[in-house]
């Protein structure tokens, strides 16, 4: 989970009952209490205070049960920043919780984001997280821009080690901090049965698949042993090391991991690999950009399993590579096979989408 610090407390008003009906007051109360939790819905300013989070696990909750009960002591002097007056010292507070690859225990990383580099001031709240047994490593990102982003410039391992370790279908992972991961493993299992089950390799080693927006290797590294080769594309530099690292855990030579921005390809995209048999493509939010839709046309794959958390811009995708896009002049040619909704976010109104596509 990723909690928010900020300097303006939302306060949502009781719900109200009435009779049998019950009635949700939608006008909200400001103060100007520090606050720690998650932004108010359409706020980017104010924050919910959130003393427990069912979302997270156990020892996940025992971490922000104390870090609530500590980072507004004033005796410590810590400080949420302030994202109008950019002054203030806390950002985030990010939890994860993976497992021990060999005794199966919790394994929790808990990273702080600060707006600089002040090790001593978060010292008394890292001693006191510390005690949880669970917590094998304290991560500070410093991140010094005035936006809002949780990955830091620097990164610095304040306790323990700098990676946790997950299990997924049979294969052990190793995430850091910046590095995306699905953030609930039970249901992750599930997706990945499901992108494999869409993607139908026939399993005898032949086939070529790219694994686009491969974050840690997960996907791709799962299929990595029906497959010839697995080639995996993402952005974030921390993540290609972590897939690299990944591969190596498992043993597995078939796969090769590049870091590069498929916002920004460019003619020589594809040289470097064999025209693929399968692509997965795993875009975050605002999905693909036009370029990888032009490109992805031009390879023509047979299959492309499209996995998408936002079904907005998943139906506009699926539309371009089925129908083509007129004012780019370009022809679509797949035919939209399956779309299996895959509920990964519990409690929330986030859905994510398994989507087969086959070459018409
Ligand atoms: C929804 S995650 C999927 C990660 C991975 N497939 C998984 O299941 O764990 C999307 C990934 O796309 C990466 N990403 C976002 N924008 C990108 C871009 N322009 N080029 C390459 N990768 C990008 C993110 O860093 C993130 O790892």
């Amino acid at each position: 989970m990723e909690f928010s610090f900020g300097t303006k407390r939302w306060v949502q008003k009781e719900l109200k009952d009435k009779g049998e009906e019950v009635e949700v007051k939608q006008e909200t109360n400001e103060t100007d209490g520090y606050a720690l939790g998650l932004h108010a819905p359409g706020f980017f300013d104010k924050v919910l205070h959130v003393q427990k989070c069912f979302l997270q696990s156990e020892p996940a909750d025992k971490v922000l049960a104390v870090v609530q009960e500590t980072w507004m002591d004033p005796a410590i002097g810590l400080t949420p920043y302030d994202v109008h007056k950019h002054v203030g010292f806390l950002k985030h507070l990010m939890i994860r919780t993976g497992r021990n690859i060999s005794t199966g225990t919790p394994e929790v990383m808990v990273n702080f984001v600060t707006s600089c580099y002040k090790p001593d001031v978060l010292m008394p709240l890292v001693d006191k997280i510390t005690k949880i047994p669970e917590v094998v490593s304290v991560i500070n990102n410093v991140n010094s821009s005035v936006g809002n982003s949780s990955v830091g410039e620097q990164e610095y391992t304040l306790y323990g080690k700098p990676n946790i370790t997950e299990m997924l279908r049979g294969l052990a992972f190793q995430i850091s901090a910046n590095s995306f991961f699905q953030t609930n493993t039970k249901q992750a299992d599930v997706l990945y049965k499901l992108i494999e089950d869409s993607a139908g390799l026939k399993g005898d080693g032949s086939e070529i698949v790219l694994d686009l927006f491969c974050g840690t290797g997960t996907i791709g590294l799962t299929f990595a042993r029906r497959a010839k080769h697995i080639y995996g594309y993402e952005v974030v530099p921390e993540a290609i090391e972590d897939a690299r690292k990944n591969a190596k855990l498992n043993g597995i030579n078939n796969a090769t991991f590049v870091q590069g921005d498929l916002n920004k390809i460019n003619e020589s995209f594809g040289k470097e690999f064999p025209k693929p048999d399968i692509i997965i493509s795993d875009p975050n939010r605002p999905g693909m950009h036009m370029k990888l839709i032009k490109w992805l046309l031009e390879v023509k794959a047979p299959r492309i399993v499209y996995v998408s958390c936002n079904p907005a811009t998943c139906a506009r995708d699926l539309d371009y590579l089925c129908h083509g896009v007129e004012e780019k002049d370009l022809r679509g040619f797949y035919e939209l096979k399956s779309v299996i909704p895959v509920d990964m976010f519990p409690h929330t109104p986030h859905i994510e989408c398994v989507c087969l596509l086959e070459l018409r």
